[in-house]
């Protein structure tokens, strides 16, 4: 080495020199790269932004406190008071159909846990007393940063969920009560109203009993009646279960065809417990009150007018319909003036108490049941021929216009009392296939049985007897049109299909909006009823969905005890109910001349197929039609075309073709004219009788 100088870079405090840059640079990348290493230790300008947000955070902090503290109270109430509903056992016990049987445990239940809040409640609030004895403020203020810590906990937001419930983004749920936007939306999505078009509220949503309600215009040229059959479109647009929607035509006064009234439920209107009928607290009833029949989904109370009118009940079976028949019965049963043909034909318990008040009494499905049935009904057919006859006779003062008054219904001495004739599965006897000779022509019993009801249903109500049948097979088959047509009120609880539906609600009342098969079969009791008359909910509604009161056996029982003990108390026990079975003599040929003109043209039996159908089908019209479509009686008899075209040749009616209306213009279709039908039905009877003849020895 010499002693010269050599140039050399500069050094710096601390700095290591020879390789110890190098070795900086990798610390500095090791700490900058490592995951332990909080971010806002990284740098120096993360490290101001991660104290800007502390500070942020910090200044929040109170009000997200106290959002949680409130988010967590509402967690909890809400917690507490499903717990207190025993709601996990309700769920339960409504998802196995068995609400009704364990309503009592759920009841008890329920009381247990009101007590235990109760104790609770108690010891908390005597500890929280000691403490602050003992303690002082503090205990107090310890105890509320404690429980408010909790429900802060309990009430917490998780990252990246907007609230506690991971709920689907709920743009239409409910919004629409907040924003009317959302409604017309709805309305548009349901292709109710177009896409240039809008709603006009008619009032803001308001809350009405358990649920939101709001009232609209449609846009002009649109149509009520077609949001009320679209109710499903519109409940999927709005996002809530279609039993929660309730749709309305506004009517008279206020009210025009564009007019819609909304209602939405806050929860199945349906599903809360049973109700109990209001008529076991009453110690008698006026038969020609409504009978109080159940609730509708907004808790209006619907009664059931039943004098002057008739009403059929149908469903599969395990529906209520049993309970419901025996609601509108119950009216009658408490009023001690009315007087009661009851007949079962299931047979069972369900109308054993109906007994020992009822005036005629028959309970089962054999043949000497049908028959009995038969005979009472032919004493009843005779009794209101009688009736009319009286009526005649008596001042104007007392009897007005031909027609039964509650003056004359309780009046022991004109002996016209209302009577009302209740029969369950009505189906039994009109079904019995015992063949009859009625008046010169073969019938079966079940058709004569048929013949009778529909005297007593289209000319009884005026002379005072209400009929009341409940069938589980309410096909065509089995309840004959022209005793359909002339039943005034209906009720349909679930029943297999749209067409059944119709069957007891009426024509086309599924694309009214009206189908009992939508109806969910945990919803027992609840059906479609269309009255006949005035109901608390309006009297312009054609149907409502109808929430029957529940009412068992043991409350049954009760009913049917203090209504023979009214019958005792003003002396109108009689019949079968004080052991009286013998029958009145009856004026056959009166009857059956009376007969004669209420069934469609006379009995007829063993027509020969598809005449039978044919006939079946279109019981009154084969008297009021001109024309019958031969594709609507394909579409409903489900037969061959062309085997069904060939037999009804060979029978005498040959398809013609004729102008129908169809819309606003006309259609020539192929057909049948029912006059042909009818000489088909008048030659093939002939022959019967001919052959019936031929074979008396
Ligand atoms: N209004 C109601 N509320 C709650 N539950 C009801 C109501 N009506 C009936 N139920 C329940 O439905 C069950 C069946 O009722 P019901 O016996 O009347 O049916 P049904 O249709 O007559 O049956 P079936 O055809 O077998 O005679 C009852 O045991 C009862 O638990």
């Amino acid at each position: 080495m010499s002693g010269d100088l050599v140039p050399a870079e500069p050094v710096y405090d601390g700095e290591l020199v020879a390789d110890e840059p190098k070795l900086v640079r990798r610390l500095e990348t090791g700490w900058q790269r490592s995951k332990a290493v909080p971010s806002a230790l990284k740098s120096r300008q993360s490290l101001r932004n991660a104290a800007r947000d502390l500070l942020g955070w910090l200044g929040r902090l109170p009000a997200r406190f106290a959002g949680a503290v409130v988010r967590g109270t509402v967690v909890a109430l809400r917690a507490w008071r499903q717990w207190v509903r025993v709601r996990d056992y309700r769920e339960a016990a409504e998802q196995s159909e068995k609400l009704a049987d364990k309503f009592i445990e759920i009841r008890a239940l329920t009381l247990f846990r009101w007590k235990v809040t109760g104790v609770v409640v108690a010891a908390g609030s005597a500890a929280l007393t000691v403490a602050y004895v003992i303690y002082g403020g503090s205990a107090l203020w310890v105890a509320s940063v404690v429980a408010s810590v909790a429900l802060a906990i309990t009430g917490r937001r998780k990252d990246g969920s907007p609230g506690r419930k991971a709920v689907l983004a709920g743009p239409r749920t409910l919004t629409w009560t907040m924003d009317p936007q959302v409604l017309v939306d709805a309305f548009r999505d349901a292709k109710l109203i177009g896409k240039d078009e809008t709603l006009r509220l008619v009032e803001r949503a308001a809350r009405v009993g358990d649920g939101w309600a709001v009232t609209v215009d449609l846009p002009a040229t649109r149509k009520a009646v077609d949001v009320i059959k679209n109710r499903d479109a519109l409940a999927s647009a709005l996002a809530v279960d279609e039993v929660q929607l309730i749709v309305e035509r506004v009517r008279g006064r206020g009210g025009h065809a564009g007019r819609v009234f909304l209602w939405v439920a806050d929860e199945d209107p349906y599903a809360g417990p049973p109700l109990r009928t209001p008529l076991l607290d009453v110690e008698w009833w006026d038969a020609w009150r409504p009978v109080p029949f159940g609730r509708d989904a907004r808790n209006r109370r619907i009664d059931l007018p039943l004098v002057w009118t008739s009403l059929l009940v149908g469903a599969i079976p395990r529906q209520g319909k049993t309970f419901a028949t025996r609601l509108a019965a119950a009216g009658l049963v408490l009023d001690p003036y009315t007087r009661l043909y009851v007949f079962d034909g299931k047979g069972g318990k369900d109308w054993e108490a109906a007994e020992q008040i009822a005036y005629r009494y028959v309970c089962g499905d054999e043949t000497e049941h049908a028959e009995a049935v038969r005979d009472h009904l032919v004493e009843l057919v005779a009794e209101v021929q009688s009736r009319y006859a009286r009526m005649a006779t008596l001042d104007d003062e007392l009897c007005p216009e031909s027609k039964i008054t509650p003056a004359i219904s309780r009046d022991a001495e004109l002996g016209m009392p209302i009577t009302g004739v209740i029969i369950d599965e009505v189906q039994v006897y009109l079904e019995n296939t015992t063949r009859e000779q009625i008046g010169g022509k073969k019938t079966t019993l079940g058709a004569y049985v048929a013949d009778l009801l529909t005297y007593l249903v289209r000319k009884g109500p005026a002379a005072g007897v209400v009929v009341i049948l409940a069938t589980q097979r309410p096909d065509s088959n089995t309840i004959p049109s022209r005793l359909r047509a002339v039943l005034g009120s209906r009720f349909a609880l679930r029943v297999m299909d749209w067409r059944d539906s119709n069957i007891v609600l009426g024509e086309q009342m599924n694309t009214r909006g009206y189908d009992a098969s939508t109806l969910l079969p945990s919803h027992k009791g609840v059906g479609i009823l269309r009255p006949d008359g005035e109901t608390d909910a309006g009297a312009d509604m054609v149907a409502m969905t109808v929430r029957t009161y529940y009412m068992p056996n043991a409350d049954w029982r009760v009913i049917c005890e203090r209504g023979r003990a009214l019958r005792e108390a003003a002396g109108t026990l009689a019949g079968h109910a004080i052991g009286d079975q013998a029958a009145r003599p009856v004026d056959s040929t009166a009857v059956l001349s009376v007969l004669g003109g209420a069934s469609a043209g006379g009995w007829v039996v063993d027509l020969p197929e598809p005449l039978a159908a044919v006939v079946d089908y279109l019981g009154d019209e084969l008297h009021e039609r001109e024309f019958v479509p031969t594709a609507e009686l394909m579409e409903v008899l489900e037969v061959e075309p062309t085997r069904f075209g060939r037999e009804m040749s060979e029978l005498g009616c040959r398809p013609l073709r004729q102008y129908v209306p169809d819309g606003d213009s006309v259609r020539r279709v192929r057909g049948y004219l029912t006059a042909d039908i009818r000489a088909a039905v008048e030659r093939a009877s002939s022959d019967e009788i001919g052959s019936a003849q031929g074979e008396l020895p």
